[in-house]
């Protein structure tokens, strides 16, 4: 399977992600709420521009399966992990203003970027792949971490969030849409692809990066 390939060629980012302080912890509830806080800003930046790539990709494709599946998707995204999102704000006492006034981080927009990018100089094949770490990835902390219980009862709720059954569900959909897609590319569309899925990879490990430094522009913005 294409999707095999993929998951072997980002294994060592993916092992960087699972071994990263910020998972580790988190898991272990010894995790600075400030930088969970800062996190939670800049994923609610990455997950509203991703949930509108699902719809530029629904846009983009000619393929039914693909459409109605990212239109699922997004619909299932606007009204699961980003209403999540708004009840972790809550918790945490984070305002729309704070919000509204957070700078985006250097990872998290170059992040959004590479998507963008996918959808509108790449293929849909590319952009699919371009999405993919961002189920699968989360989904694997979620069952790597599931025996252990972090004593931080937000950092646990947002562990299980990754390893709920509709999570598994989705993950499982955007993987066998990416294998579909596989199929019927070429040589060169299979490398673009597998380049697409790295340089998310990247991205997904230098979020948590970003959030355990705290990143910031160089000379401010
Ligand atoms: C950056 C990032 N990547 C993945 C996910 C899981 N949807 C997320 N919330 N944020």
């Amino acid at each position: 399977m294409f999707s095999e390939e993929l998951r072997e060629a980002a294994a060592e980012l993916w092992q960087a992600s699972f071994d990263h302080g910020f998972i580790q912890e988190l898991v272990a509830g010894t995790l600075e709420e400030g930088a969970f806080r800062y996190y939670l800003l800049q994923d609610c930046y990455y997950l509203t521009h991703f949930s509108d790539a699902h719809g530029l990709l629904a846009a983009k494709t000619t393929d039914e399966s693909v459409r109605s599946s990212q239109l699922a998707l997004k619909k299932g995204m606007d009204e699961g992990e980003i209403a999540i999102r708004e009840r972790y704000f809550k918790w945490l006492g984070i305002t729309q203003e704070e919000y509204q006034k957070t700078v985006v981080a250097p990872s998290a927009y170059q992040y959004v970027n590479h998507l963008y990018r996918q959808l509108t100089t790449g293929t849909v094949a590319t952009s699919l792949a371009a999405l993919l770490p961002c189920y699968w990835l989360y989904h694997e902390i979620g069952v790597r971490f599931r025996e252990v219980t972090s004593p931080n009862r937000l950092y646990q709720d947002w562990i299980n969030t990754y390893d709920s059954p509709a999570f598994a569900e989705n993950t499982r959909r955007q993987i066998d849409l990416l294998n579909h897609l596989a199929e019927v590319a070429s040589e060169e569309e299979r490398l673009a692809m597998k380049e697409s899925f790295l340089i998310s990879s990247q991205y997904e490990l230098a979020f948590w990066d970003m959030s355990y430094t705290g990143e910031t522009w160089q000379f401010g913005r």
